[in-house]
């Protein structure tokens, strides 16, 4: 892991999450945002225990990966407990795997198991949880995911508090001397993904967002929303 300070020349990442996608033609759908310019896939999964919902697990990680998909696979689970999760995902080629702390009884250990499988490791954080969990792990970190909603649904309104929680939480990565990206989960739309930038996200889950456009019958549906995601972060930028 470098341990480069964080500078102003990183970069955006969008990630669509594939919670909001037509399941019956995943990878279909994936093959879509990514040709729409999307940069890393986000993959939710929900275990009907730590949250009340229940979706895919690594077979459909694996299944993506034999459909032919090579971008990054960004796991975050939503699980309890964590540890055989991550080696299953790990084997079904996930590429970045996060957790929720408070799901883990070894926090340290479950993300050295993640940095040991080869893959990148993040902790999550409930829009209640507080951020003194990255205390004595920041070596062991390459994401922290900051949830602006409540996991367990897509389609739910972004929590304005995340904003000074991002503001806390990017303070925090850069006086840590380690290269950590900064990511944010739920309600991230158009109309405030330059305001969350500004407050210190670099990565931006958008699940209803992005696939709700297929709705519009647009066959370019996809390609306009994450421009005007990308326009809107470059305004930002400028502005
Ligand atoms: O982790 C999640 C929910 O627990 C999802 O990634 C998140 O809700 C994305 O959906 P949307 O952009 O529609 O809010
Ligand atoms: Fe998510």
């Amino acid at each position: 892991m470098t341990a480069s300070r964080h500078n102003a020349s990183r970069f955006f990442r969008i990630a669509p999450s594939i919670l909001s996608a037509d399941f019956a033609r995943l990878g279909e759908e994936v093959d879509n945002v990514l040709a729409a310019g999307a940069d890393i896939v986000h993959f939710d999964v929900m275990d009907n225990h730590y949250v009340p919902n229940l979706t895919i697990g690594p077979m459909v990680c694996k299944a993506l990966r034999d459909h032919g998909v090579t971008a990054p696979i960004d796991v975050h689970l939503m699980v309890k407990p964590v540890d055989q999760l991550i080696g299953d995902f790990i084997d079904a080629g996930a590429s970045i795997i996060t957790f929720h702390p408070e799901a883990s009884e070894h926090v340290d250990r479950s993300l050295q198991l993640i940095r040991d499988g080869g893959c990148q490791a993040g902790l999550v954080f409930n829009p209640a949880t507080p951020l003194s969990y990255l205390d004595y792990v920041m070596d062991k970190l390459d994401m922290v995911l900051l949830m602006s909603v409540n996991p367990g649904f897509g389609g739910q309104a972004f929590i304005p508090q995340t904003l000074a929680k991002l503001r806390e939480t990017r303070a925090k990565l850069d006086a840590s001397g380690y290269d950590i990206r900064l990511e944010v989960d739920g309600g991230v739309k158009v109309d405030n993904i330059a305001e969350v930038a500004a407050a210190g996200a670099d990565t931006f889950v958008a699940g209803s967002a992005i696939f709700k456009a297929r709705r519009t019958g647009d066959p370019h549906a996809y390609d306009t929303v994450i421009r005007e995601l990308r326009e809107a972060l470059a305004q930002g930028v400028q502005g």
